[in-house]
């Protein structure tokens, strides 16, 4: 058995997801970030992005390479690791309800990603609009189940995503989930996790962008 290697940029995005299951749950992988930057496509030990484009299945990454096999497609990666290491729920009612979660959540990453890239929606739109309503939402759900996570007391792989838009929209604004205490609550809960901190404190310091940088944000 090989040490999987996590293909992504140097940024947090959608191979951020993947980092934060591996680390939460102290599992080995090796964490490979090209530059994203597009003036010097010099990369992370000598790779080139438009080369290494050629070879990944969608041209696209997050990519995950182990024992020979290459899998693509951030909710793909997520779910396989999610049944491979227990982070699925416990029967197919809650499978599909971790997958109800993160399918949401990435709907409004959609919403996120086209403020950032294409100022359209407007912040104003995402913090007056857009970010209320799918907060409130995610809020509700959450109360579905009883527990810290969005099933029981311990994390999910749903948990991962939904832990990482709620910091980045704490960036966009502060105090955006104060209107929200169980999603306030979780995202607290894990910052304090122990193989999760260390981790944030060091991104934190090294300042690994969000994707955000042309709004100005850290
Ligand atoms: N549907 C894919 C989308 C992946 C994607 O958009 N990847 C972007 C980075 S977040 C990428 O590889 N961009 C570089 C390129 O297209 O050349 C997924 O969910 O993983």
């Amino acid at each position: 058995m090989t040490v999987p290697q996590l293909f992504y940029f140097d940024l947090r995005g959608f191979g951020e997801y993947i980092r934060l299951l591996f680390r939460d749950n102290q599992i080995e992988f090796e964490d490979i970030r090209l530059d994203h930057e597009p003036k010097d496509n010099r990369l992370d030990r000598g790779l080139e992005w438009q080369e290494l484009k050629k070879s990944m299945i969608f041209g696209q990454m997050p990519c995950l390479k182990h024992d020979g096999k290459e899998y693509v497609q951030t909710g793909a990666i997520m779910r396989h690791l999610a049944r491979i290491h227990g982070l699925n729920g416990s029967d197919e009612d809650e499978a599909t309800f971790l997958d109800m979660f993160f399918e949401g959540v990435r709907d409004t990453r959609k919403e996120y990603s086209r403020f950032i890239y294409y100022d359209s929606p407007k912040r104003e739109e995402m913090l007056e609009s857009i970010l209320p309503r799918d907060l409130a939402d995610f809020e509700k759900l959450m109360k579905v189940h009883p527990g810290e996570f969005i099933i029981g007391d311990k994390p999910n792989y749903a948990d991962y995503i939904l832990f990482e838009e709620l910091d980045v929209y704490t960036h966009l604004y502060a105090t955006i989930l104060d209107k929200y205490p169980s999603l306030k609550a979780f995202w607290v809960k894990m910052w304090q996790r122990p193989n999760l901190k260390a981790y944030l404190e060091k991104r934190k310091a090294d300042r690994v962008w969000i994707n955000a940088i042309e709004k100005g944000l850290d």
